[in-house]
């Protein structure tokens, strides 16, 4: 299977649960479109398994004592039905199988932990995969994200396309109504685009979990935040999306982001996720909205110094080129990922030539960043919204069929593998090798139970 990343607008900052991994407050994101970002997982289950295992990029992690990959085998395998082959004979139980162990091998086609959500498509990927290899079905809307959630708390949202909210729930017992639902589907707002600059694809070095962990214990500001101002936000960022209003939406989404970043900074000691390039981007986001006469781009940065901008197609073009004008990439290091204007050297060449109009540029370098200085931004993707989990056919298994070990190496010069090695195809039942013995099912080929 593969799983998309999503890119919060209203951010979740604060565990009301660290057992149940439930938060202080709903949040709402936008999930990006796999063709440019995403995580790919392959799961293979089998009785002659002595233990779970997962690699990650190729390389194994011990995940034996992981509370959240164990919550997440658990959660689905709870939810599991029988395995019927095509005649509808039962082949596996429903009570059989605990006695399956779990391999998994996962990539990401973007960096890791580096504030791009890969924890959130990573275990999109693995709840959505366990639930076609055991057949998991739903006893209620949303359920398998209250699964996913327990992995990592954003994961829950990439369990669905679209624009999708987390909604924090009440129930301090089980953490079952803490879910994501759906509030638009990813084909409402065409127009949508997001454009990400990857400033570091280095580790961060306060991971999401321990930074909010000292947020909830030492500020103050996000107990206000949860308090007074989340749910207003909910509201008004799912109005304004629903109505494709621009404006609202991305002044929510930019102050939002302010306010999760003033948290930060309000947390003692404090902890700095933006950097000097991320506020420059701030700045010039703000100059260019200043020059339009109106919100026309919106920055949000989640727990890193990255940014993505959302914006209207039809400043798609104009933006990228002021971009590219004070965030160059020093030659051609091929296209822009996912980008519909620079797909070659020759456009590349034309979206640096844009002519930008010569009043923003000054009101741009009053802002004190210089043109044409290279090497701030690592990457540029050009993306958009996107659907949830996605079956991929057999081919793309990272598991060997055989020994149901990893087969994945990730490649030296990048993150993962070049786009479009991982074609999608939807297919049905793919049971590869159920013999008493052998490897159990794969499941990055969809499940074979009675649904
Ligand atoms: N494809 C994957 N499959 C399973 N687990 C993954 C996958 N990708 C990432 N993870 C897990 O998520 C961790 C990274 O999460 P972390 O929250 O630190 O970074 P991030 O998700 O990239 O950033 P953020 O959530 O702040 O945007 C990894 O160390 C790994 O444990
Ligand atoms: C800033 C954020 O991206 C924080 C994401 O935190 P995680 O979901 O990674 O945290 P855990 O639940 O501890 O795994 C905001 C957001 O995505 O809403």
């Amino acid at each position: 299977m593969s799983a998309p990343t999503n890119i919060a607008c209203v951010k979740y900052w604060g565990k009301r649960s660290i057992a149940l991994n439930t938060p202080i407050n709903s949040s709402v994101s936008v999930t990006l479109d796999q063709a440019d970002l995403k995580a790919v997982t392959t799961v293979t289950v089998s009785k002659t398994f002595k233990k779970d295992r997962l690699w990650l990029n190729g390389v194994e992690e011990d995940v034996t004592k992981s509370k959240r990959f164990i919550a997440c085998v658990t959660g689905v395998k709870n939810l599991a039905t029988e395995k019927l082959d095509s005649s509808g004979e039962v082949l596996v139980d429903k009570s059989e199988w605990k006695d399956y162990g779990v391999h998994v091998s996962s990539m990401n086609t973007f960096p890791t932990a580096a504030g791009l959500a890969s924890s959130a498509a990573g275990y999109a990927a693995l709840v959505a995969c366990l639930a076609e290899v055991f057949g998991a079905i739903e006893t209620y809307p949303g359920e398998l994200s209250t699964i996913a959630r327990q992995g990592s708390g954003s994961a829950c949202r990439s369990l669905y396309g679209g624009f999708v909210a987390w909604r924090m729930g009440s129930d301090n017992d089980t953490g079952a109504d803490s879910l994501a639902e759906q509030v638009f589907d990813e084909n409402h707002w065409p127009k949508l685009k997001a454009i990400i600059l990857v400033v570091s694809d280095e580790k961060k070095d306060t991971s999401s979990t321990e930074g909010m962990s000292t947020s909830v214990s030492t500020s103050k500001l996000l107990g206000y935040r949860a308090k007074e101002v989340v749910e207003g936000r909910m509201r008004g960022i799912e109005k304004a999306y629903g109505e494709k209003d621009f404006e609202s939406f991305g002044m929510i989404t930019m102050q939002d982001s302010n306010q999760f970043h003033a948290t930060c900074l309000d947390t003692y000691p404090p902890i700095f996720y933006m950097n000097d390039i991320s506020k420059s981007i701030i700045k010039l986001i703000h100059t260019y909205n200043k020059w339009k006469g109106k919100i026309a781009a919106a920055y949000t940065f989640d727990a890193g110094p990255n940014a993505v901008i959302y914006h209207l197609e039809e400043e798609g073009e104009e933006l990228l080129a002021l971009m590219l004008m004070y965030f160059p990439d020093d030659k051609f290091l091929g296209s822009l990922v996912g980008s519909e204007y620079v797909n070659n050297e020759e456009e590349w060449r034309k979206a640096k030539a844009w002519v930008l109009d010569e009043e923003l540029l000054r009101m741009c370098d009053a802002k004190g960043r210089s043109r044409g200085v290279g090497g701030d931004v690592k990457k540029i993707y050009v993306t958009r919204s996107g659907p949830g989990p996605i079956v991929l056919s057999d081919e793309h298994s990272l598991l060997d069929k055989e020994t149901g070990e990893n087969c994945y190496t990730k490649p030296a010069d990048g993150n993962g593998v070049a786009l479009g090695v991982f074609g999608i195809g939807l297919i049905g039942f793919g049971l590869m090798a159920l013999s008493g013995a052998g490897i159990g099912l794969i499941g990055n080929a969809g499940g074979g139970s009675k649904k």
